[in-house]
């Protein structure tokens, strides 16, 4: 099988700001269709390397190429973003800040604007001064603004910023379908790693400045040893309908009435109609083992034990 494009290949990128050296060696591929999960502490360095992957601010060595090329201007009006807080003019329209972004990334037609204040969900706000936003509305503008021209690269830092738990899943599944249908490649940062867990494809840990490790959702689901645990009143039949569904799934039998299923990392809601079509009782079902919070947490405090020791 063909590899995936290297849509964005950083290397050995430092950033020093006077004496503080912000991004150390740092080294960053990301292939096409994936959606990488950036992780980290505050002032861990996320923003300053997707400053300087954009553009945003040189870096003080290291290179980078996007889509496979070094001249990086061309390449990077096939990127959008939203760093840190949205840019927003105030006394605008959310309209007229569209309109403003559009023009200045050279994007063509009108339709666009309607298109991302639809996906959004900010069609009625079209016409609303940003000043009378909310915050969570502010935030989805700075969305909204990052998906203008349905980019092939989409930098998001921490875009779930004040959104509500109902429209963090909405965004959520803005990402997952722009991925899906349209093979959008996603960088994206936040703190809300069971969110982050929910979405992305790989992930790499940075601290102080340097990448700690990359490593993909299968590798994180095996070394968790993360499995769906289910509770059925007919294993035997369960079995049989998970293993016929799901044959690059490994189906454990535990118990009378448990099963386990390893190397899963989709919907659990799919599992169950399969089931319960299937004329099976599911009396209990959820993932087990651990998260990417508590892999972070580990892994963060055995590099901390290890700076002290
Ligand atoms: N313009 C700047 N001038 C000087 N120092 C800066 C500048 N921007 C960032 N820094 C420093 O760089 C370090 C990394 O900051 P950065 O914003 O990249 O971290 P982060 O991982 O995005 O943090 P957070 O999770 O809080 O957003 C911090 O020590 C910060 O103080």
């Amino acid at each position: 099988m063909k590899e995936p494009e290297k849509i964005l290949e950083a290397k050995d990128i430092c950033k020093a700001y006077g004496k503080n050296m912000v991004l150390n060696q740092v080294n960053l591929t990301i292939k096409a269709g994936e959606i990488y999960g950036l992780v980290g502490e505050n002032g861990a360095g996320k923003s300053s390397l997707m400053k300087v992957i954009t553009g945003l601010t040189k870096p003080t060595s290291g290179e980078i190429s996007l889509f496979g090329k070094k001249n990086l201007e061309d390449e990077r009006n096939k990127i959008g973003c939203l760093i840190e807080n949205p840019a927003l003019y105030m006394d605008m329209t959310a309209r007229q800040n569209l309109e403003i972004q559009r023009t200045q990334r050279g994007i063509p037609g009108k339709s666009s604007i309607d298109e991302v204040l639809e996906i959004m969900d900010l069609k009625d706000a079209g016409n609303k001064r940003v000043k009378a936003f909310s915050l969570g509305m502010k935030q989805r503008l700075g969305i909204a603004i990052a998906l203008l021209g349905r980019p092939q690269l989409l930098i998001l830092d921490e875009p779930i910023n004040g959104l509500d738990p109902t429209k963090i899943k909405y965004v959520r599944e803005v990402l997952k379908n722009m991925n899906e249908e349209d093979g959008t490649t996603i960088l994206i940062s936040s703190h809300i790693l069971p969110e982050l867990h929910q979405l992305a494809t790989v992930y790499g840990f940075i601290h102080h400045g340097k990448m700690l490790q990359q490593i993909t959702d299968k590798e994180l689901d095996e070394k968790c040893r993360r499995h769906v645990h289910i509770e059925v009143d007919n294993v035997e039949k369960a079995s049989c309908i998970l293993d016929e569904r799901y044959p690059e799934s490994q189906i454990k039998v535990y118990l009378r009435n448990v099963i386990k299923v390893f190397g899963y990392n989709k919907n659990i809601s799919d599992i169950t109609k399969e089931l319960v079509y299937g004329g099976v009782g599911v009396e209990k079902i959820g993932y087990e083992g651990e998260d990417l919070e508590e892999y972070y947490t580990n892994l963060l405090s055995e590099v901390k034990s290890n700076e002290t020791a």
